[in-house]
């Protein structure tokens, strides 16, 4: 699914507008009634339920939705911020409507207009909407002051008021914080950027049905990778498949004392579907390795602690495995550095490095050159900014990761809540799974044994990237649902993947 730029999501209107056709008094109407069918599903009509409206079409959507909420019989209050002398055309529109049915408009203009909010009841806030275009002030501020001191539950309309779709806020701008974010049609750039989680809540899309040719045409570099996507990428398993058909990957993994990172690293590319999986291991895992994962071959190191790419039994070549996935567990010793170097001048195919192969490429910037390209990194945020520099705000670290990846033609997979998964095209991919219960050790191990698994069945390394973050992520949900966050561990996730 993609994500539009406010100016892109103002023509959609349009382009829905002048094809449909429709007028925009009845689409705004589409809008408030996938609002409130969502709304009535979730809240009794027995809580009493504070509107605030601003003046335009952010406030025309609150207007139509007190009607619609009036029908169903919810006790519904309905405030205007009169912060401005005009109002929108399709804003006046549904306050002629509204007053059809009640007389019971409040309008706040001065502070001590303001109600006061009590715990049990639910706010909806329709104050400003993606046409946000300054910092609020004034009694906008007040308004928005009051309602996030209030204990209600706070439900925003689009988009919380006071938050940009698509680019910074300063940090002293005031901003709705609202538990639940609902909005039309598409995912807005602003609700999958670590800095805004405050402001954003729960967020949902409902379907308003804008103009599907113009989003299949609209150009972005941003998109969301939902369920649907991911499923198209699925490859099929022939019947007459064996395990040649999978790829024999060879995984450069574990340390002393981080023999866990290799195991699981190692079971989540079994549980990903590898053909034949070979696991590079120092000395000291063997026999760790062996027990714990019995359907992976192992190539004990020479050093008994560290990688150092000299292998104990008959030395194989990398480049003739279909890929390799190197950096959990391996940490920084020279001898390793060593291995990564020699590894990058002769391999070709693409690669998937994580951890601390990422920061030992940090610390030997020049090897960045070396990558095959469409390799796969993986870097969690500090690892990232070990690897490029620090950023300002959550929009200046997108464009940061942009650049990397088309310089350096690689995938890079900025970890965390919605992971953004940058291409050499300049695209970048929003994950939609995964929860706070992944923020625990190990699980960016599992997810270089998938990515590994998906480069050796031949997977296309962006279509591997996205799927594997996704599957990744559904594996960790699906954990948390049999464990719970706080409970669930990284084997928890591997037990968990499901390619169906
Ligand atoms: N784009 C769509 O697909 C649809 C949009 N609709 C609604 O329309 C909204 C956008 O409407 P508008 O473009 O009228 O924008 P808003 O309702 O967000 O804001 C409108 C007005 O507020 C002013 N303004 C901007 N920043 C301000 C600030 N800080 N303080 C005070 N005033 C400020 C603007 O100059 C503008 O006149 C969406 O968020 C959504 O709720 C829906 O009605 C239907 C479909
Ligand atoms: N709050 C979160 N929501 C969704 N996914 C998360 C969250 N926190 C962490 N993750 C995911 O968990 C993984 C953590 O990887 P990483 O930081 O490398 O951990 P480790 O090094 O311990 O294996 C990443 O895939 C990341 O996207
Ligand atoms: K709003």
């Amino acid at each position: 699914m993609k994500i539009l730029n406010v100016d892109q999501i103002r023509a959609l209107d349009q382009s829905t507008i002048q094809h449909e056709p429709i007028a925009p008094i009845n689409l705004m109407e589409r809008a408030a009634l996938a609002f409130v069918d969502w709304f009535a599903d979730h809240f009794p009509a027995t809580m009493t339920t504070k509107i605030f409206c601003g003046l335009g079409n952010n406030g025309g959507d609150g207007l139509a939705i007190a009607r619609l909420l009036l029908e169903r019989e919810y006790p519904i209050e309905i405030y205007v911020v009169r912060y401005a002398p005009r109002e929108s055309d399709d804003f006046m529109h549904n306050h002629r409507r509204l007053k059809l049915v009640t007389e019971n408009v409040r309008y706040i203009e001065l502070s001590h207009d303001i109600p006061a909010i009590r715990h049990n009841e639910i706010v909806i806030d329709a104050i400003l909407g993606s046409g946000l275009s300054r910092p609020t002030e004034g009694i906008v501020k007040s308004t928005i002051e009051a309602i996030n001191r209030a204990p209600a539950t706070v439900v925003a309309v689009d988009i919380a008021s006071g938050l940009y779709t698509d680019q910074p806020n300063a940090p002293t701008d005031v901003i709705i914080e609202p538990d639940y974010t609902i909005t039309f049609q598409l995912p807005k750039l602003a609700f999958v950027l670590p800095k805004n989680g405050r402001y954003v809540g729960d967020w949902q899309i409902v379907d308003i049905q804008l103009h599907k040719r113009y989003i299949d045409l609209a150009p972005t570099p941003y998109y969301f990778t939902q369920a649907r996507d991911a499923r198209l990428l699925l490859h099929k398993r022939d019947r007459f498949s064996n395990k040649g058909s999978f790829g024999h990957a060879l995984l450069y993994v574990g340390s002393y004392g981080k023999i866990g990172a290799a195991v699981l690293a190692a079971r989540a590319c079994l549980r990903s579907g590898v053909g034949l999986l070979t696991v590079q291991v120092p000395g000291c895992g063997y026999n760790i390795l062996q027990t714990a994962v019995p359907e992976a071959m192992c190539l004990p190191d020479k050093n008994q602690q560290v990688l150092t790419g000299q292998s104990e039994v008959e030395s194989s070549d990398p480049a003739e495995y279909t890929t390799v996935g190197i950096g959990p567990g391996i940490g920084k010793a020279p001898e390793t550095l060593v291995m990564l170097r020699e590894l990058l001048r002769t391999l070709k195919k693409p690669i998937v490095v994580d951890a601390d192969a990422l920061n030992l490429l940090s610390e030997n910037s020049n090897l960045l050159d070396k990558l095959p390209r469409n390799s796969i990194l993986t870097p969690h945020p500090k690892e990232f900014e070990r690897l490029t520099e620090k950023w300002d705000n959550d929009y200046q670290k997108l464009t940061i990761l942009r650049e990397f990846a088309k310089k350096y033609k690689v995938i890079v997979v900025l970890k965390g809540a919605y992971s953004a998964i940058a291409t050499p095209d300049g695209d970048i991919h929003f994950n939609s799974t995964g929860n706070p219960g992944l923020s625990t050790g190990g699980t960016g191990d599992v997810l270089t044994g998938i990515l590994t698994a998906l480069l050796a069945q031949g997977y296309d390394p962006i279509e591997a990237a996205v799927l594997g973050v996704f599957s990744h992520g559904l594996a960790g949900d699906r954990a948390a649902e049999q464990r719970g966050p706080i409970g669930m561990t990284a084997s928890d996730v591997v037990d968990s993947l499901r390619w169906d």
